[in-house]
């Protein structure tokens, strides 16, 4: 659990958070959003203490962040920029085990995490392992990134924009990948992003800032029936609300029992393109796959139709 409480950064007079206070529950998803300057990274920072707090305190697990040296505290919090910021002059393996290694892991247990995040993310690890960054991907860069940033199995991890740059093909697999990397690691995470739909997708809940404070911080769902400010309900955007709803839950939550012709819909992919789906192939109602690709039911168009009224 990170708890932050009352707490300011101000450069001069200008305070660029101001007086904010939240706590993130353990093994959840955490999206920070808001216009741009609006104090969003600065806020992230104080959490590694890559910026020092004017005022206010933050605790993670408990212990407030200030009774550890801060380079220890880095070490043990996972922190994975835009532009991923690899070692150019290190291998990708040899970048995954950064942390591990200044941690003095032995080695066979850091070739097997290599190995491991390697094979998480989708990368050989034979094949990408002894690779230098640029001979990667802008994809798989981020990817390594990534993977770098939960080598030493950090209870949280923090990400700033971390898929900013990538194209939104690319970027919806990146995003699916840390949802169910969340899920195997149980990681507790703050992400940083520009990108509504992002959050929509990712977040158990939103913080939306504006001018240093956090205006709203709330599940996707409350955020959407009750936008606490005008600013919330602008950003949130009001003709796309009911797919914002729809990007919150997946084809699989959706499921119905029963069988219907057509291409499957994989279980992971949001409603909201599973309702793009259904209209672009012109049926009412299409099958549902597992990721092992067994069918497990149908969804129906009439289903996310409802899904994406105005909740009661
Ligand atoms: N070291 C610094 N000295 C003075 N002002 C700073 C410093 N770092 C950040 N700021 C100011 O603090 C404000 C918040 O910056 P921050 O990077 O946290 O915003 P942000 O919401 O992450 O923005 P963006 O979405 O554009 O990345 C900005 O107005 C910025 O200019």
């Amino acid at each position: 659990m990170i708890e932050i409480k009352h707490i300011t950064k101000r450069y001069g007079d200008t305070a660029v958070v101001s007086d904010v206070s939240l706590t993130v529950e353990p093994h959840t998803i955490t999206v920070v959003v808001g216009t741009s300057g609006s104090g969003k990274t600065t806020l992230v920072r104080m959490v590694n203490r890559l910026v020092e707090p004017t005022s206010g305190t933050i605790s993670i697990d408990g212990e407030d962040n200030r009774s550890v040296p801060d380079f220890e505290l880095r070490r043990r919090i996972g922190y994975a920029i835009q532009g991923h910021g690899l070692f150019p002059h290190r291998t990708v393996a040899q970048n995954i085990a950064t942390v591990p290694t200044l941690l003095g892991w032995e080695k066979a247990r850091i070739n097997a995490k290599v190995e491991e995040l390697l094979t998480l993310f989708q990368l050989d690890p034979d094949t990408f392992g002894p690779r230098y960054p640029h001979e990667l991907s802008g994809g798989q860069q981020q990817r390594v990134g990534v993977a770098r940033a939960l080598a030493a199995e950090p209870n949280v991890l923090l990400m700033d924009e971390p898929f900013g740059a990538l194209d939104p093909i690319i970027r919806a697999k990146a995003q699916d990948d840390l949802i169910a990397i969340q899920k195997h690691f149980r990681t507790t995470i703050i992400l940083v992003t520009h990108d509504m739909e992002e959050a929509f997708h990712l977040a158990d809940k939103i913080a939306v800032m504006d001018k240093g404070e956090v205006v709203q911080y709330a599940t996707p769902a409350e955020m959407l029936v009750e936008p606490a400010t005008p600013f919330v309900e602008t950003l949130i955007g009001a003709s796309e609300r009911p797919f914002r709803l729809l990007s919150i839950e997946t084809a699989g939550d959706a499921v119905e029992p029963g069988s219907a012709e057509g291409t499957p819909i994989p279980a992971t992919l949001s409603q909201r393109d599973a309702l793009s789906e259904l209209l672009w192939s012109g049926r009412s109602v299409l099958p549902v796959a597992a990721p092992d690709g067994a069918i497990i039911g149908k969804i129906s168009l009439e289903a996310l139709v409802k899904r994406a009224a105005r909740p009661q």
